[in-house]
């Protein structure tokens, strides 16, 4: 497809406030209640459990799944591989965030276990995605300062954001939430994750003048996000394309 432009961010938000995408987190525990409200305000239905009895109809009945590694323990474990198992045979997006890879082996082999799976996406942070490594056929995004999006020969770069997001717990884990509400509206993975990320980098510089501190940042950017419409987009969007034609 084409560069992916503000006015296509914009668009695409549009079709997720439209569509209503059901969202399955297998999600840490730490950070549960933030991801679920970013999913909601944005336009999105969240779903949280991790019961082994209901993880396959829950993810059933989702458009897109969220795996998160931050809080892992077996059951969590079987879960995750329960829920996947069920999004691969259905065809249906998920992405994986493989929270804390890079502070224990067993999780780092957890995380390449799901990885050869191949998931549609694998967001971490700068230290988790060194760890990872490359991963072919899957969108890899790095998030920090500037987001990275890489697949295969083409990337895209989002500059928005504000240095508050890395002081709140769980923007990272969020961003997997809502990157997946707007893969489910958007088969080009690259296309969905790049306006999903441009769309909380956009709320967050929406949010921040009306902080005082990280603490009424976390409130106010959950605000932008249920409010960031066009105009915010269209004149903040900062989105740079390394190659504009991709596949
Ligand atoms: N200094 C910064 N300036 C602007 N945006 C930032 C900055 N640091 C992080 N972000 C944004 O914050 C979000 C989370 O990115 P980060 O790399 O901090 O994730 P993370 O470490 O996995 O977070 P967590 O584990 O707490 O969920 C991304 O959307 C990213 O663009
Ligand atoms: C702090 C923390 N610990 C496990 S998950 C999590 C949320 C951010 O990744
Ligand atoms: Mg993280």
């Amino acid at each position: 497809m084409s560069a992916i432009t503000a006015q296509a961010v914009a668009d695409m938000l549009a079709r997720v406030r439209q569509a209503r995408p059901r969202v399955h987190c297998l999600m840490n525990s730490v950070v549960q209640k933030f991801t679920a409200d970013g999913i909601t305000v944005i336009g999105g239905l969240p779903s949280m459990t991790g019961s082994l009895e209901e993880v396959e109809s829950f993810v059933g009945r989702a458009d897109a799944l969220t795996v998160n590694l931050g809080t892992l323990d077996a059951e969590r474990r079987e879960a995750i591989r329960l829920g996947v198992a069920v999004a691969r045979a259905q065809g249906k997006p998920w992405i994986v965030d493989p929270v804390h890879c890079d502070y224990s082996p067993s999780r780092l082999a957890f995380a390449r276990e799901l990885i050869a799976l191949q998931p549609t996406v694998v967001r971490g942070n700068r230290a988790e995605m060194a760890l990872i490594g490359e991963t072919p056929g899957i969108l890899r995004i790095v998030t920090g300062p500037v987001d990275l999006l890489q697949l295969g020969k083409t990337s895209v770069e989002i500059g928005n954001g504000h240095p508050f997001m890395a002081q709140v717990t769980g923007t990272g884990c969020l961003s997997g939430g809502v990157i997946a509400a707007f893969l489910a509206v958007e088969p080009d993975a690259l296309a969905a994750a790049s306006a999903a990320l441009t769309v909380t980098g956009v709320a967050a510089e929406r949010a921040a003048p009306h902080a005082r501190g990280p603490g009424t940042f976390s409130a106010a950017f959950l605000d932008a996000l249920a409010a960031v419409g066009d105009t915010d987009i269209l004149s903040l969007a900062r989105i740079r394309h390394d190659h504009p034609e991709h596949d």
